[in-house]
């Protein structure tokens, strides 16, 4: 910074460098800094608008949270936790060169006003994963290798942050311009034993501890099918297909938690429906609790290997739940025969294959 011309009272002038100030954060934004569109996603307790930066032009979509709401509904750990966690994806230096760092929405900032909470992030433009999966009832094979290739890294880059996310489902898993995964919904997430490990070392397998968090019901579902609001505050909130057996039960959660939902998903994208299905979400925790679900004929067999392999109702027993104690990947998927012939460390660079 240019030295300024102070001026003595006796008229000599002197020159004095300003003591550089510190850091600061960029000004908070209010809602007047945005134009608001459309509704493009509601929560539990939050609306997501596409809006639009008028100094910048550029698009971002603002997940709304009604303050009243959050405490009635005594959410204010999970909105805080979203806000940690978006800002640790967003900022960490940790791995942040690493591919799996692409596959998250970012979080470019937060604000509040008298009634609501603001959080400004990554606009999806190709919106859920979800309708791709029901719309052509299922993925071809090629698709669902690349797909769950994404997830994959992008559960690596989480883990290795140590945070589980917890409510991993098509409907959290968002799609950018070129078609490359984003995930998002953070507010169901749980942070490990405090934040991203120090530098590479041998890890313990960590599984979450504090208490702080009611894991009894599963988490809230993102899904716009929602109920409306006043059923809303008293029947199940969460999407129940995706919930691993340990959340169920009621134990700790790990990392492994996460690596169910994704057995779950890669099932979906084949067959075009989740393994454990009912129209009552009791019957569906049964289900989970039982391992009761099978293959639909012409299922393909390394996929359902796969599958099998990672709906597992002990966790430490699923595949790829020992490898991050000593890996930063998950070696023991990767080298799976469904997965001969994928690069997942250049997934993020490659065209996705089309969905037809
Ligand atoms: O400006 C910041 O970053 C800090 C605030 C802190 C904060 N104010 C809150 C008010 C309520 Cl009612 C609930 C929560 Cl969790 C609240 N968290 C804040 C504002 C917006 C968002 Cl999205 C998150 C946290």
């Amino acid at each position: 910074m240019a030295p300024s011309e102070g001026k003595k009272l006796n008229g000599a002038t002197t020159t004095t460098t300003p003591t550089p100030s510190p850091p600061t954060q960029p000004p908070k934004k209010s809602p007047n800094d945005f134009i608001f569109g459309k509704v493009i996603g509601e929560g539990s307790f939050s609306t997501v608008y596409l809006a639009k930066d008028i100094h910048t032009g550029k698009e971002y979509a603002i997940k709304v949270c009604e303050k009243h709401h959050i405490i009635r509904e005594r959410k204010t750990v999970h909105v805080k936790r979203e806000k940690d966690v978006l800002n640790l994806l967003t900022h960490s230096s940790f791995y942040a060169a690493r591919p799996g760092s692409n596959f998250f929405l970012k979080l470019s900032s937060t604000f509040q006003d008298l009634e609501r909470l603001y959080f400004v992030l990554t606009y999806a433009k190709n919106g859920e994963l979800l309708p791709y999966i029901n719309k052509v009832g299922s993925f071809d094979v090629e698709c669902t290798r690349f797909y769950s290739g994404e997830i994959l890294v992008a559960l690596e880059h989480l883990h290795r942050l140590n945070i589980i996310h917890r409510d991993l489902k098509p409907e959290n898993i968002l799609l950018d311009e070129n078609m490359h995964i984003l995930i998002g919904d953070f507010g169901s997430s749980k942070i490990l034993n405090q934040g991203p490990p120090s530098p590479p070392s041998s890890q313990t397998n960590n599984t979450a501890n504090d208490t702080d968090d009611d894991n009894s019901s599963p988490p809230p579902s993102s899904n716009p099918m929602q109920a409306p609001r006043e059923r809303r505050r008293n029947s199940f909130v969460g999407t129940a297909q995706y919930v691993s057996p340990e959340l169920l039960s009621d134990k700790t959660a790990s990392p492994a938690s996460d690596l169910w939902a994704l057995g779950c998903i890669v099932y979906q994208m084949i067959s075009g429906l989740p393994p454990f299905r009912s129209r009552s979400e009791y019957i569906i925790f049964q289900k989970i609790l039982k391992l009761e679900y099978e293959f639909p004929n012409g299922f393909s067999p390394l996929a359902r290997d796969l599958v099998e392999k990672l709906l597992v109702l002990d966790p430490s027993q699923r595949l790829g739940a020992q490898d991050l104690a000593a890996s930063p990947r998950y070696d023991s998927i990767r080298s799976h025969p469904f997965y001969k012939g994928i690069d997942f460390d250049t997934l993020h660079k490659r065209t996705p294959p089309t969905i037809y």
